[in-house]
């Protein structure tokens, strides 16, 4: 008998485009989720923060909003951007602020080809391509030091200065080498572009080699970044968990997920691994100004993120139980379109329903 019921804070920012079908989706198979196990409850708070609302009021976060998200277990949030509002607009409006202000100094991106994909690389079946990238998600490229001088002239400067601090490195490569030790391969690649940026590149190259002694049970190597594209196309085995740069890791991250089928089925957690701020829980995709609003998105990234949150918080049985119905449902080739199916946002949501119904009714 299960007798303390837990009750989690959850804050939902939908944000944009596909952002908003696809969280909606997930949010009813949480819920049907929470009935089917009666075992906690997700409390969900929306929050209405988007680019209609940046061109209602001036503002993606209101006044007192990041304050308001501590007071939550975790963050559910979609994607952010608009083709009516210029990009680094939205971005520095709403997700980096979040990222940075609450601590989220990783961003962890898993990788895997779901049973019933298939990766378009020849010869990549499911248990070559199983990765985990760790993303610095606090600084260096994205620090948002720069500037214009002699803007919209003939003589305009711009500089974007990327800071990279030994602190911000060690916590991050800590959290890989963890990451690293807890799967059954223990191997840990770490990417730069060390020959051509002589400082903060050479800075992560050495304190990675500080590091790796504490973590004798770890296996590692390096690459730089142009070569590591090549490597993961050509040899995806050869990988297991990577830990890169802000910029790098989000570029890497998108190939990683083409790689294993398509850029809708990939999660990302970005953790305050301290817990002292909540964490978010996001797919990797943006907003799909292309696909918005026809209902064909892939939910299956969202449906991942949202069994991550569910491991976050402690809720080992349901995040397994979440992913078991998500990969039986791709397995059974119920796929939206970008992932060679015909199904649409809702078919593939409600077959996952009806698997977590068939899973977990009889059990229960
Ligand atoms: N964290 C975020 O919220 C985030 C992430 C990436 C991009 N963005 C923003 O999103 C907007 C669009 O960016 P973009 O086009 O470069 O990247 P995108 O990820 O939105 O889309 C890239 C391509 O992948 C397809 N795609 C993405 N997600 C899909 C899904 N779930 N199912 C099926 N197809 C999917 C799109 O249709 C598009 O063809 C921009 O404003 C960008 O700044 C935000
Ligand atoms: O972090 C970014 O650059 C935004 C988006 O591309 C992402 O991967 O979340
Ligand atoms: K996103
Ligand atoms: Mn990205």
């Amino acid at each position: 008998m299960n007798s303390v019921r837990k009750t989690y804070r959850i804050a939902s920012i939908p944000g944009d485009g596909i952002g908003v079908e696809v969280t909606e989706q997930a949010i009813r198979v949480l819920k049907r989720l929470e009935q089917l196990l009666g075992t906690f409850t997700l409390d969900f708070h929306n929050y209405d923060w988007s680019s209609e609302r940046y061109q209602k009021t001036g503002e993606y976060i209101p006044a007192g909003g990041l304050e308001s998200l501590k007071n939550h277990d975790a963050i559910f949030f979609g994607a952010v951007g608009s083709p009516d509002v210029a990009d680094h607009i939205s971005l520095w409006g709403l997700i980096l602020p979040i990222r940075k202000m609450l601590g989220q100094y990783v961003n962890v991106r898993p990788i895997r080809v779901l049973p019933g994909l298939s990766s378009p690389l020849k010869n990549c079946n499911t248990e070559d391509l199983d990765w985990v990238m760790i993303r610095e998600n606090s600084e260096g490229e994205y620090a948002g030091q720069g500037g214009i001088t002699h803007e919209k002239t003939e003589y305009a400067i711009a500089n974007d200065i990327a800071v990279f601090t030994r602190r911000g490195i060690e916590r991050t490569m800590r959290f890989a080498f963890e990451t690293a030790a807890s799967r059954p391969r223990k191997h840990l690649t770490m990417v730069t572009k060390s020959n051509a940026q002589r400082y903060g590149m050479v800075l992560w190259d050495n304190v990675f080699n500080e590091l790796a002694p504490q973590y004798p049970e770890v296996k590692t190597d390096k690459m730089l970044v142009d070569a590591m594209t090549v490597r993961m196309v050509l040899n995806p085995p050869s990988l297991d968990t990577i830990v890169a740069t802000n910029l790098h890791g989000d570029i890497l991250s998108d190939l990683a997920a083409a790689l294993a089928g398509s850029i809708g089925v990939a999660p990302s957690s970005n953790l305050n691994p301290t817990r002292r701020f909540p964490s978010m829980f996001e797919p990797i995709h943006g907003s799909a100004p292309d696909i918005a609003g026809r209902g064909v998105a892939n939910p299956v990234g969202t449906f991942w993120c949202a069994a991550e949150m569910l491991a976050w918080l402690g809720e080992a049985k349901a995040s397994q139980s979440l992913m078991e119905a998500v990969e039986c449902v791709c397995a059974g080739g119920i796929k939206t379109k970008d992932v060679q199916g015909t199904a649409n946002t809702l078919e593939v949501t409600e077959a996952v329903i009806r698997m977590l119904e068939m899973d977990l009714a009889s059990s229960n």
